[in-house]
């Protein structure tokens, strides 16, 4: 079984740093590991006997630059090496790889790109403390408009290594090769758009100080949850693998449930039932054939219904209208204790009554997928929630707050459990931007749940499917699409 892959942010990194020198491997020998895997995929980029331009900056990022200079001059490259800074500040380990270089070191802003076949960006990695201004910005500038590829060491110069925000300008880069783990920035936008392809350079730090540096942190694919996908056994029934209960609008707003329903089913929900008021019965019934229905006057009926204990999880929110009802609703499915997803109206029904979800959702699994405006809408009041600069701490806050898993939408979801686990989802396509398509991952995280699965890795594993079955539609993708794609996704999980 593959391992879940572990996200490092900056300063975790930098404690396995210390923690691998500590046990032993000196820190210069990390550094010369780092340059000579960037020496490794320069070479995959540019053949030899190539120009190489090396840009390097003060700090140990710039080391790494140094090394990989040495190493390609070795292999035959022409190498020329920019540096911004002063040299005899250099410290640690990057003075003594400084020290190693034997050939020329010119001032960054003259490096000659015009003449380059590749770019190697060593100039800021996880220190960056500021936004780029002066020669720093002058030099990211230069190599942007030069037109040759650029490969980032450790992360593209200018990305903030926590938050991938651009700080003030940031390095475009062709690819980028990181060392030990991903940091955050290299999944989250717009730091996953200036990164490109990256590659994860073994420098030796074992998995075991990585999860004991960091451990709390994932990147979102199938190693996190593939392990408890529910596969139905020759003997099971479907008694057996949950009954999800989706909540309808009224006569006119009927199709979110019945999107979310179909979805439910799909991913395996043994049952599947629309609860519909007694407006919309006619018009739901028109369109349902293996999903039940079931008449649903309120909060009363939602209560009513609820008596049957078999019903495991329930969907609120889609098209359910923005109103004290829906809110009653949410109540009345709270205290009933099932496993709950709650989007769309549900959210913003509680618009800037965050504080009634205070600790509310601690006593059964529960799944918020707001997207940013319904959670800046639900949080209103609460800067603490809404300020931080990373969308990981964001979320995690809010579970944090609420005790629910709460899933951030956008083109980097980001996934956060009550405990302190995140994950990012980077599968995504922009074709999931359409109508409806929030409504089939309600169903699909609903139906994951109703047989049995775990908050946060429903919710991890129902944006990964919907995401992957998006991405196989490609254009013309409407959210009817979605459910139906899901067999063939779980098909690959499964084999
Ligand atoms: N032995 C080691 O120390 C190792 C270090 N590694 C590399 O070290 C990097 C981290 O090194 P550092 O912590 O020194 O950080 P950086 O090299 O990213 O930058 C820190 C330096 O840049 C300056 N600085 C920060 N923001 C600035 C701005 N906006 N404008 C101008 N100057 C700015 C700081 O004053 C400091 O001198 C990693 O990204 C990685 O590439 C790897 O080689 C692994 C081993
Ligand atoms: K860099």
């Amino acid at each position: 079984m593959t391992a879940p892959e572990l996200v490092l942010t900056p300063s975790e990194m930098r404690q396995a740093d210390l923690e691998a020198i500590t046990r032993g491997i000196p820190g210069i020998e990390l550094m010369r590991r780092a340059g000579r895997a960037v020496a490794d995929s320069a070479e995959k980029l540019v053949s030899g006997g190539g120009r190489i331009v090396i840009v390097a900056g003060p700090g140990q990022n710039g080391g790494d630059g140094f090394v990989a200079a040495a190493v390609l001059v070795e292999r035959g490259y022409r190498v020329s090496l920019g540096f911004l800074g002063t040299l005899n500040r250099l410290t640690g380990d990057a003075a003594e790889a400084a020290r190693d270089w034997m050939g020329e070191v010119g001032p960054a802003e003259d490096a000659p790109f015009q003449e380059a076949d590749l770019i190697i960006d060593a100039l800021f990695g996880t220190g960056l403390s500021r936004n780029l201004d002066g020669a720093a910005r002058h030099a990211v500038d230069r190599m942007n408009g030069s037109g040759c590829p650029i490969l980032a060491v450790d992360l593209p110069s200018g990305i903030d290594g926590d938050t991938g925000e651009v700080r003030g300008i940031a390095v475009k880069a062709a690819s980028t090769v990181t060392f030990a783990a991903r940091k955050p920035c290299h999944l989250l936008m717009p730091g996953r758009a200036f990164s490109g392809p990256v590659e994860v350079a073994d420098i030796g730090i074992g998995r075991e100080i990585l999860a004991a540096k960091g451990g709390s942190l994932f990147a979102n694919n199938p190693a996190l949850w593939l392990h408890v996908l529910p596969k139905p056994g020759l003997s099971s029934h479907k008694y057996e693998r949950g009954h999800t209960l989706v909540a309808s609008g009224g006569a006119t707003r009927t199709g979110a449930a019945r999107l979310a329903a179909r979805a439910a089913l799909r991913i395996g929900s043994g049952l599947v039932t629309v609860a519909s008021p007694p407006e919309a019965i006619g018009v739901n019934a028109a369109h349902l054939t293996a999903i039940m229905l079931k008449g649903c006057d309120g909060p009363e009926g939602l209560h009513a219904i609820l008596q049957d204990t078999r019903l495991n999880a329930l969907v609120l929110g889609p098209a359910l209208g923005v109103h004290a009802g829906t809110r009653a609703m949410v109540a009345v499915a709270v205290q009933a204790r099932r496993s709950l997803v709650l989007d769309a109206d549900a959210l913003t029904s509680f618009e800037g009554l965050a504080s009634e979800f205070h600790g509310a959702f601690r006593h059964a699994p529960t799944v918020l997928t707001p997207h940013d405006g319904e959670f800046n809408r639900l949080f209103k009041g609460h800067p603490d929630m809404i300020d931080p600069e990373s969308k990981i701490e964001k979320a995690r806050r809010a579970a944090a707050y609420t005790g629910a898993v709460v899933l951030l939408k956008g083109a980097d979801t980001v996934i956060a459990a009550p405990d302190g686990r995140a994950a990012i989802n980077e599968n995504g396509t922009p074709y999931l931007a359409t109508a409806g398509s929030g409504d089939t991952l309600c169903g699909l995280i609903a139906g994951l749940m109703a047989q049995n699965v775990s908050a946060f890795e429903a919710a991890c594993a129902g944006a990964w499917i919907h995401a992957e079955a998006g991405a196989s539609f490609g254009p013309g993708l409407i959210a009817e699409d979605l459910a139906e794609l899901v067999p063939g996704v779980l098909r690959g999980l499964l084999k």
